[in-house]
């Protein structure tokens, strides 16, 4: 019989394989529609198989045993195994099969190359001219120059107007001259800056003539070709550790009037010329676009994350046997219960609900993209910036959430290393600080709304654009039981009421004789709430539309499961919205809530199949909790066995230290 989840497999652990006979659907088929073709799904496990049959790409310990030095050198170790191995492994213009390999291999703790292909290399193509291609581009992509992005300083990262680093143009030299006045000025936490780069996008005050206008990138060497020596006049080197990206090198930079030529300020939309006259780019922000790419593409990665945690979790649930239900002679499967499904499942739902909303704001990028470098169109910029700000805020958040009780739900062992998840969570809600703190974000997409509701307000409704037009729509009562559509609906209200009462209070405050600024700050927090609203509610549409187009009858199936799930989950989190004006009756909130727990039920035979449909091979996964095989208690005690500690019965602090020490108390 072929078995609908392909996990099966003999010696497995059985309770774990009982699960997997119950699938509805075939995993298979739902990793197609999670990684968005049949291709890349097949691939990827095709790679995964390639991967494990190549020794020297495995980890060579464990890598909670390791320590930073370690870390950072085995990570080094693996990329120039890998890139022996590259061309047989992928196609390597195909970003989709590089992004799994780099997983798969590299892991999450970071690398030399992460800044380099998440960053250096897009600013590049999305600021460098066609001359500039030429002299770095094809450097980079090749590897000959290995790159990363140097913004944020020690003093400020999220004011990027207050940048103190100087690119003071020289008229007579034809020079740019880099300067770091202060200690506050120092780049600070760039990834990959601290040891491997010898290349940098540097962002810095462009002053030209004692005028300043404002952060600009600049291509920067900054350590020598050959002997990779910090070049004179810079300074530069680690931070030290930190929560998660052990294995990363985030560094600081200082400059000490350091001169680059004037063909380095990457001049594909501003430039200066050679008497220092300067050329506006097409708008204002078009120098941010690196960050507006990672923003697009952290809901997609940021809902594998949540993944790889939620996998651990429902794996471990379904063997982990505690308690009783109704039979008093057999112990359940702690998966069994309420409050374990009510935990994870809606986490479930939102992790498929950030991948599938991620690729669609991938491809709104990628195609202003090519609006901007094919015909200078920048009108895109704004809409996608609004939405990315608060696409990344929202999603670090829930998914730092997600992975926390996906800790929890594996009670101890989640606490040990063993499972992995403290790495996940580390590395995750880094999400919630990097490529913009959430909060300054979320006051970004603010703006964009409260614009939007002036421009209702001033008779100028056909203005707004379409992910906003819920705004100026009349308000009509909602029949819950009539399907998605109704809960949009629903949020639509909640989400319009909010964003029309913060604009309100906002613009009450100024009538009373606050400035913008200080008015903004005494409605801050409605703002962020206005935010939050209109990006889920960005979210619960995405989620439906793919559901929609989704061919496959049994995929479709499960997945209208998880997406009631999420309606219910989302709606009644946000219920108290639309309570307090009686627009939602407590009927209403009562039918939510059933819904919601009807739906844990329709899903709980297919969980650990939804999770399954990842396909994270174990060696991506990197627990030994969340293994395929559900061996977990063997697994932890070989895993706790290899421990460094166990090397010797009698450690020499116990014998320095706490031998004598008890010798003493005995006397
Ligand atoms: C294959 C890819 C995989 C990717 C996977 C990701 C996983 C990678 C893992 C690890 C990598 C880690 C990478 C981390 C890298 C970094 O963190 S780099 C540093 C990031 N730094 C920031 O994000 C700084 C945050 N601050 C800002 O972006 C800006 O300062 C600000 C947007 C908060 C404000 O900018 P400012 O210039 O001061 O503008 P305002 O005066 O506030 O606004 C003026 C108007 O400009 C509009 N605007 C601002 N930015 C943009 C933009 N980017 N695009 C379009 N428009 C923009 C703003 O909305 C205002 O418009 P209105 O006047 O009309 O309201
Ligand atoms: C793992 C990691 C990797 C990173 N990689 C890079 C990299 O490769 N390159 C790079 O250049 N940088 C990098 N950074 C830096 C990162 O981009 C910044 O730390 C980030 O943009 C936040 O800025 P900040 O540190 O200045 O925070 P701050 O702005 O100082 O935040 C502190 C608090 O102030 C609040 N706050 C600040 N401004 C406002 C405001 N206007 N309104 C309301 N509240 C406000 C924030 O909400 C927050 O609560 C990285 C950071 C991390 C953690």
């Amino acid at each position: 019989m072929a078995f609908l989840n392909k996990e099966i497999r003999d010696g497995d652990n059985q309770d774990l394989t009982e699960e997997r006979r119950t699938a509805t659907f075939d995993t298979d088929k739902m990793a197609e529609v999670i990684y968005g073709s049949e291709k890349l799904a097949r691939r990827r496990r095709e790679i995964s198989h390639a991967v494990s049959r190549i020794p020297e790409l495995a980890d060579s310990r464990p890598l909670p045993f390791l320590d930073r030095f370690e870390k950072v050198t085995e990570g080094t170790r693996k990329l120039s195994v890998l890139d022996r191995h590259l061309a047989e492994l992928i196609d390597v213009n195909d970003n989709g099969e590089a992004l799994h390999l780099y997983h798969e291999v590299m892991g999450m703790e970071g690398h030399p190359l992460a800044l380099h292909e998440v960053m250096f290399v897009p600013a590049l193509i999305g600021q460098a001219s066609d001359e500039q291609y030429e002299k770095w581009l094809g450097r980079a992509k090749r590897r000959e120059i290995i790159g990363c992005y140097a913004q944020t300083e020690l003093g400020h990262g999220s004011n990027l107007r207050k940048l103190e680093t100087t690119a003071t143009y020289t008229p007579s030299t034809q020079e740019f001259i880099l300067h770091t006045p202060t200690i506050t000025a120092l780049k600070w936490w760039p990834g990959a800056l601290g040891k491997s780069s010898n290349y940098a996008v540097v962002v810095a005050d462009l002053i030209i003539k004692d005028k300043s206008y404002g952060p600009h990138p600049f291509i920067v060497q900054l350590r020598d070709e050959k002997t990779h020596q910090p070049l004179p006049g810079i300074t530069v080197g680690d931070i030290g550790p930190k929560m998660a990206f052990n294995g990363g090198d985030n560094g600081y930079l200082g400059f000490d009037n350091f001169r680059i030529p004037r063909e380095n300020l990457l001049n594909r939309h501003s430039r200066v010329e050679a008497d220092g006259t300067y050329v506006r780019p097409p708008h204002a922000k078009i120098g941010h676009s690196a960050m507006i790419r990672v923003r697009s593409h952290m809901a997609t990665g940021q809902g594998w994350l949540l993944g790889h945690a939620l996998t651990i979790a429902i794996r471990y649930s379904a063997v982990r046997i505690q308690g009783f239900l109704e039979d008093k002679s057999h112990e359940v499967k702690v998966l069994d219960y309420q409050t374990q499904q009510h935990r994870l499942f809606p986490a479930i739902a939102r992790a498929y609900a950030f991948i599938f909303c991620g690729f669609e704001t991938i491809r709104l990028y990628d195609q202003l993209i090519l609006d901007m470098n094919s015909n200078g169109n920048t009108s895109g910029m704004a809409d996608l910036h609004a939405l990315t700000s608060g696409l990344k805020s929202v999603v670090t958040h829930f998914v730092g959430q997600g992975i926390e009780q996906a800790r929890m739900a594996c009670g101890g062992h989640g606490y040990s290393m063993a499972s992995y998840i403290s790495e996940i969570y580390g590395v995750a809600i880094g999400g919630c600080t990097y490529e913009g703190e959430n909060m300054v974000m979320l006051l970004q997409l603010a703006r964009y709304l409260v614009k939007s509701v002036e421009l209702v307000k001033s008779g100028k409704a056909n203005q707004l654009g379409p992910m906003v037009a819920y705004l100026a729509v009349a308000d009509h009562k909602v029949n819950l039981a009539t399907g998605p559509d109704s809960y949009v609906k629903m949020f639509q209200y909640i989400s319009k009421r909010q964003s029309w009462k913060a604009t309100e209070k906002f613009l009450k405050f100024m009538e009373n004789g606050d400035s913008r600024d200080v008015a903004w700050n005494k409605t801050a927090v409605e703002l962020t709430r206005a935010s939050r609203l209109h990006t889920r509610l960005y979210i619960m549409e995405t989620f439906i539309r793919r559901v929609e187009s989704v061919t496959d009858i049994p995929v479709k199936s499960a997945l209208t499961d998880l997406l009631n799930l999420h309606l219910n989950y989302e709606l009644l989190d946000v219920a108290s919205y639309a309570l307090e004006d009686g627009f939602m009756s407590s009927n209403q909130m009562d039918f939510i809530k059933n819904q919601l727990y009807s739906s844990l039920e329709k899903i709980r035979p297919n969980a650990v199949s939804l999770v399954d449909s990842f396909q994270f091979s174990d060696m991506q996964l990197r627990s030994v909790l969340g293994r395929r095989d559900g061996h977990v208690y063997q697994n932890l005690f070989d895993w706790a066995k290899s421990s460094p500690l166990n090397k010797t019965d009698v450690l020499p602090s116990v014998t320095q230290y706490l031998k004598p020490m008890m010798e003493k108390a005995k006397l």
